[in-house]
């Protein structure tokens, strides 16, 4: 391992030769350098025209010799753990003179060298003034930067400051506050981002991945949206940024990053890789949320269904993610988001023994839907109508299914909580509407607009139950800044799943806490389109009464009755008593 990496294009073999043998140097540990190393990397990057350097390790030995600058220089990829440095230090010339760069100082940070130091070159070849800098502790409020730069010395004088004790005291420094941080710390602390292309609506899609963070269990310590009108390939958001939200990161304590679009596989690992935080996306913290609610034999199916069809294509080459997932417990109460599994099947398999659980959950799935529609059938020969509560996911769609229920007493109330996908089994139960009698009312998965497809798939025999309604309540948070967003998502979906065309009501809900010039803009806009509205508090059971009547005349239309209805109808209409 003596090769010389970087820029060697055009160098004499002696040259090279030379620059090998700064493999065989060996520094005091502890040192930024010698003098004699000092002298003899000034000679050759005046030599070679260019900035040579050296990563030098903690027992004081060569480890690589690049003829580049320090981005350029070649380092070894494993990372010792985010409480630690890299455990090696940078040297290098600058030929030109001058202080340490900007991007000098950005390698210092990303890669987490014990130091990093520069020695000016003279045009004869001879070392100047060496300038060094290291990490300040994370957190620290005397700090304004990520770094401290020590004074410039003369390069005769190199070996006299003590790197060894500086990151000594350093390491202790980081790991004593990391110690009581993590103490005090109960949950993962997450910093979103959000990518704007320039769509309207990028600052609720950003709040609602905050949403998404805290139901999942995560204390958003950072968020932002980011414009970019170009997506980086590798990156999305550009090395710039990452390094940004990496020093945000570090300062703010946060475990991981959240970002509002889907990666592909390659940039999540590339994003981790350049962050050294963990990496979640939308569908992946979906899908996490999915699989700590997910409760009875089919949505775990659907639920581990849908993140093995997620996982298979990143398991390639993904050695990071493979062991961030073997490492949880697979229950769906424990575990750090993005690793929580919904059965105690552990994920660590390989791709085949993933095809083959893929299988096998398909094939229960199946079995699952043959009772399903055996069920399903049993029902339509009762005639009993149904009435499918829909609606975007925290919308208050179980709360209402209690409130029309009565259903106030456990153990007959359906959860309902501040937290999205609360709900992801249909529920029905037995209501009465005068008028019609009997009615079954079901409660269902709330939707969410761009539903991870694997999601919707693993999902689909749970949404196409709604087709068994006779009519459907559309809930709508009407107290939402989002809510028309969300009545268009949710319109799509239906659309989808071809269920357009069931009659439905609009149930505007948390009316009391809607503000009541925007509650009048939306009603009178969706009546505008012809949409029939309720306005409703499904909490503090406003407006139910003419909400059971916009859903007693829609059954009605639907040629549902109360047996006797129409006859006691037409005697009050004529008078008899
Ligand atoms: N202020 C107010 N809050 C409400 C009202 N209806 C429901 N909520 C609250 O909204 C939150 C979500 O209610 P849920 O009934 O769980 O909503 P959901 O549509 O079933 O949600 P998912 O099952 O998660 O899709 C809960 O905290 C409810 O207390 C209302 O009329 N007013
Ligand atoms: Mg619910």
């Amino acid at each position: 391992m003596t090769k010389v990496h970087g820029n060697t294009s055009g160098l004499k073999k002696a040259q090279l030769k030379s620059l090998e043998n700064l493999y065989r140097r060996r520094i005091e540990p502890g040192r930024i350098g010698s003098p004699e190393l000092a002298r003899n990397l000034a000679e050759l990057s005046a030599d070679v025209r260019r900035e040579v350097s050296v990563l030098i390790d903690r027992r004081g030995r060569v480890l690589s010799v690049s003829v580049a600058d320090a981005k350029g220089t070649e380092l070894p990829e494993n990372r010792q753990g985010e409480n630690r440095l890299s455990g090696y230090h940078l040297l290098h010339t600058h030929p030109r003179g001058g202080e340490l760069s900007k991007s000098d100082l950005s390698t210092l940070f990303m890669r987490r060298l014990d130091a990093v130091s520069a020695i000016e070159v003279d045009s004869e070849g001879r070392p100047g003034r060496v300038h060094t800098a290291h990490l300040t502790p994370p957190g620290s409020a005397a700090e304004e930067e990520d770094w401290r730069i020590l004074p410039a010395v003369p390069s005769y004088e190199i070996d006299e400051f003590d790197l060894g004790a500086q990151v000594s005291a350093l390491e202790e420094e980081i790991a004593r506050a990391a110690r009581t941080r993590e103490a005090q710390k109960e949950r993962e602390q997450a910093i979103l981002v959000q990518i704007d292309t320039g769509e309207v609506d990028a600052e609720e899609r950003l709040a609602e991945l905050g949403e998404l963070a805290r139901t999942a269990g995560a204390a958003v310590v950072y968020r932002e949206l980011v414009y970019r009108r170009n997506l980086k390939a590798g990156t999305l958001v550009g090395a710039g940024k990452l390094e940004e939200l990496t020093s945000r990161a570090y300062h703010l304590d946060a475990d991981l990053v959240i970002f509002g679009q889907e990666l592909g596989p390659a940039q999540a690992r590339e994003i981790e890789a350049a962050t050294g935080l963990k990496v979640v996306d939308r569908t992946q913290l979906i899908l996490d949320i999915f699989a700590q609610h997910a409760q009875g034999q089919e949505s775990r199916l659907q639920v581990e269904l849908a993140q093995l069809r997620y996982m298979k294509p990143r398991l390639l080459g993904a050695g990071a993610q493979l062991s961030r997932i073997g490492a949880s417990g697979g229950s769906a109460a424990s575990g750090a988001i993005g690793t929580r599994g919904p059965g105690e099947t552990k994920l660590e398999l390989d791709r085949r023994r993933i095809n083959d659980r893929i299988a096998f959950l398909e094939g229960q799935l199946r079995e699952v839907a043959v009772r399903r529609e055996q069920r399903r059938k049993s029902r339509a020969r009762n005639d009993v109508p149904v009435v499918g509560i829909v609606g975007y996911t925290n919308a208050g769609k179980s709360t209402l299914l209690n409130a029309l229920t009565h259903a106030a007493e456990e153990p007959r109330r359906v959860l309902a909580e501040n937290k999205l996908f609360a709900t992801l089994r249909p529920t029905s139960r037995q209501g009465y509407l005068s008028g019609v009698g009997q009615v079954v009312l079901t409660d269902t998965v709330g939707f969410i607009r761009d539903l991870p497809a694997d999601l919707s798939r693993a999902f689909r025999a749970t949404l196409e139950e709604i087709g068994d309604s006779d009519v459907l309540v559309h809930v709508l948070d009407a107290s939402s800044d989002a809510a028309e967003l969300h009545f268009e998502a949710v319109t799509r979906i239906l659309d989808d799943l071809e269920l357009a065309d069931l009659p439905a009501v609009v149930a505007l809900n948390k009316v009391d806490q809607a503000r009541p010039a925007e509650l009048a803009r939306l009603q009178e806009r969706l009546e505008q389109a012809g949409v029939q509205t309720v306005a409703i508090s499904a909490f503090k059971r406003q407006g139910l009464d003419e909400l059971r009547d916009a859903v007693a005349t829609a059954l009605h239309r639907q040629g549902f009755a109360q047996p006797g209805y129409a006859e006691m109808q037409s005697q009050l209409a004529h008078g008899a008593d």
